[in-house]
């Protein structure tokens, strides 16, 4: 059994799996002051539910884009899982032909998300990814991947208006009766919706039309249900995404 961990900047992802089954998965808070023993407490006690013991587990990948944690991390998977973790970044083989400027650059989870992708949908592809931040990954039809595009993500958008707008009040992200909201709320939650759906459409578009070609559009991350059945491009949604190419990767690695 392996235990593969995505360490994003609002949660963190974690799934144990058989071979190629996920057979559990949890969602825990980021928390950047946490401690080594304070994860462990939360490793344990999820294990513990399931009826996992530690001694099962026989290896640990992560992936994380909060460097600031990786020393927590470093320590917390010997102390409490008995295995060193592998760590998704430069020296690990991911199989993934990466054609950023700077390769070391680019988003753990984003490769990671990447190699799922070609691995389940194929080349060309997009990714995206709705999380922290809004997340775009092109992969040419050769199965290269080039880069893709990063935008505030929709939880942090719906935060800056309310911070910053003394008369709006903070919304629950669903979807309004119609796109000519009545209200202030049914106005916020048009914006985000539509605003997020258009949003997709228009890079997607975009980047169809400067790559010359018609990739496949898969989405994943919290909000991507709801954005993606208002959107024109998006084929469909894989909520395990990142936990799968973090799995593959483990097994590139043996
Ligand atoms: N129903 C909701 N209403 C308002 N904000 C939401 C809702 N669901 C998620 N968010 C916000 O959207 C952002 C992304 O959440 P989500 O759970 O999709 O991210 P994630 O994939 O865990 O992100 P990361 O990997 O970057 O940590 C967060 O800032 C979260 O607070
Ligand atoms: C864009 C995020 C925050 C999405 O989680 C992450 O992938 C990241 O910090 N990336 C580094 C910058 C880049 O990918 O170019
Ligand atoms: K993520």
């Amino acid at each position: 059994m392996i235990l593969v961990v995505d360490v994003g900047n609002t949660n963190i992802v974690l799934g144990l799996y058989e071979g190629s089954e996920l057979l559990h998965h949890w969602r825990l808070s980021t928390n950047r002051s946490a401690t080594v023993d304070e994860y462990g407490i939360m490793l344990t006690n999820l294990f513990s539910i399931a009826g996992i013991l530690a001694a099962e587990i026989d290896g640990v990948i992560v992936s994380c884009v909060v460097p600031p944690l990786m020393p927590t991390l470093e320590r917390l998977f010997p102390k409490y899982v008995g295995r060193e973790a592998l760590v998704v970044g430069p020296g690990i083989k991911t199989g993934l032909n990466i054609r950023y400027e700077n390769p070391k650059e680019v988003g753990a989870d984003r490769i990671v998300n990447a190699v799922a992708g070609i691995e389940h949908y194929g080349a060309p592809l997009v990714v995206v990814d709705f999380g922290t931040a809004t997340t775009f990954d092109y992969i040419d039809p050769s199965g290269a991947y080039l880069g893709g595009v990063i935008v505030p993500g929709i939880g942090i958008s719906a935060e800056a208006l309310y911070q910053r707008a003394a008369r709006l009040p903070r919304v629950e992200l669903a979807k309004p009766k119609a796109v000519v909201g009545r209200n202030t709320v049914a106005a916020i939650q048009s914006g985000a919706i539509y605003g997020y759906a258009g949003q997709v459409d228009g890079i997607v578009k975009r980047i169809c039309a400067e790559q010359r070609c018609t990739p496949r559009v898969i989405a994943t991350g919290g909000l991507a249900e709801l954005i993606a059945s208002e959107s024109e491009t998006i084929e469909s949604v894989d909520s395990m995404l990142t936990l799968e190419g973090l799995r593959i990767i483990y097994e590139r690695n043996l």
